[in-house]
């Protein structure tokens, strides 16, 4: 049996377009959104320890340990193969723990999808490195709990998604090339669902309705207009990268991008991005790079 599993990708998500079509009872959204896996990524390291402690091996400054989504993700596993197996195996197991190193480089409250990437990643290696038996059903089940992105990296396909983001359904999006850039802020999330100028009564699409031209994407991102008029830097960067075609905001922000369909178009608009700017060029892909592990 394996102890270790280095360098497993967690990949970030864009949200190609992102409708907000309602609001449930708990006052979390209903959406309808189309998330694209790119390989631009966070890489974390898993070590097996024969006692049942749960450690991280690198310290995320402003994430303590303890509220890490990879800690968290790896007690939430722990106990759900403690419960599965005193249903199978009687009382005679003894859970295992890990060391969990992270490596960060998508950047918090980006919008791509970080930490929920991180806790999909960590559930599928450390059910993989303990041996936990858990489908890709239960752990979508289990990552749900962590946050409503985290089912879609576990689902490991580029997906259309309703309900608050874990109702998907595959769906096959053209081979495009990405500029993402990181206008300066972090936006978090509740900020922005809460807010009292979102518009919360777009009208659902079909998913056959979906279809990306090389320059106009479908649809629009309901919580931009929101964040543009609270974070300016938002609205500055989607103005910059409109010159090169239809750039938006990806999930709450703040992170901006905009599809090309050659690699080399997507090199000239990274390399005139203004220095104040962090950005990155990514690529889509069309599976997790850890979906075999299910
Ligand atoms: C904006 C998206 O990134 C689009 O992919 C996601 O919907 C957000 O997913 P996430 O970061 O995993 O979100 P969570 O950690 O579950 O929720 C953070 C906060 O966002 C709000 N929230 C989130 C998802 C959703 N469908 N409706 C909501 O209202 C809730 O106030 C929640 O307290
Ligand atoms: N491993 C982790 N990596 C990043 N953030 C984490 C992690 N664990 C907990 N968090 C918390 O989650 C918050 C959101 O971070 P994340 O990078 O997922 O944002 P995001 O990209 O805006 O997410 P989303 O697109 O899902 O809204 C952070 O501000 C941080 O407090």
């Amino acid at each position: 049996m394996p102890r270790t599993l280095n360098n497993c990708p967690a990949p970030a998500k864009l949200n190609l377009f992102l409708h907000v079509t309602g609001r449930r009872a708990d006052g979390y959204h209903l959406l309808q959104t189309v998330f694209q896996l790119v390989d631009f990524n966070d890489l974390l390291h898993f070590e097996v320890r024969d006692d049942d402690l749960i450690r991280r091996s690198t310290d995320i400054p402003g994430v303590p340990e303890q509220s890490d989504l990879v800690v968290r993700a790896a007690r939430l596993l722990q106990t759900a193969i403690r419960a599965k197996s005193s249903v199978v195996a009687g009382s005679a197991y003894k859970p295992l723990g890990a060391n969990i190193g992270i490596e960060k480089n998508l950047p918090m409250g980006g919008g791509l999808g970080g930490g929920s990437s991180d806790a999909a990643t960590t559930l599928m290696a450390l059910n993989h490195l303990w041996q936990g038996g858990l489908s890709r059903e239960e752990l979508m089940a289990l990552g749900l709990q962590l946050g409503a992105d985290v089912p879609f990296f576990l689902f490991g396909r580029n997906a259309f998604a309703e309900g608050i983001g874990e109702s998907l359904q595959k769906l096959d999006t053209p081979r495009l090339w990405f500029v993402i850039i990181q206008p300066g802020v972090t936006i978090p999330t509740e900020i922005i669902f809460s807010s009292s100028e979102l518009t919360r009564s777009t009208k659902p699409v079909k998913m056959t309705d979906f279809s990306i031209g090389t320059k106009k994407l479908f649809g629009k991102n309901d919580l931009e207009a929101v964040a543009v008029k609270q974070f300016p830097e938002v609205a500055e960067a989607i103005k910059w990268l409109g010159n090169y075609g239809d750039a938006r905001m990806t999930g709450s922000g703040a992170c901006v991008f905009c599809a090309f369909t050659e690699e080399h178009q997507a090199d000239a608009a990274l390399k005139s991005v203004p220095s104040q700017w962090k950005a990155w060029k990514a690529k889509a892909m069309q599976e997790h790079p850890l979906a075999g592990l299910l």
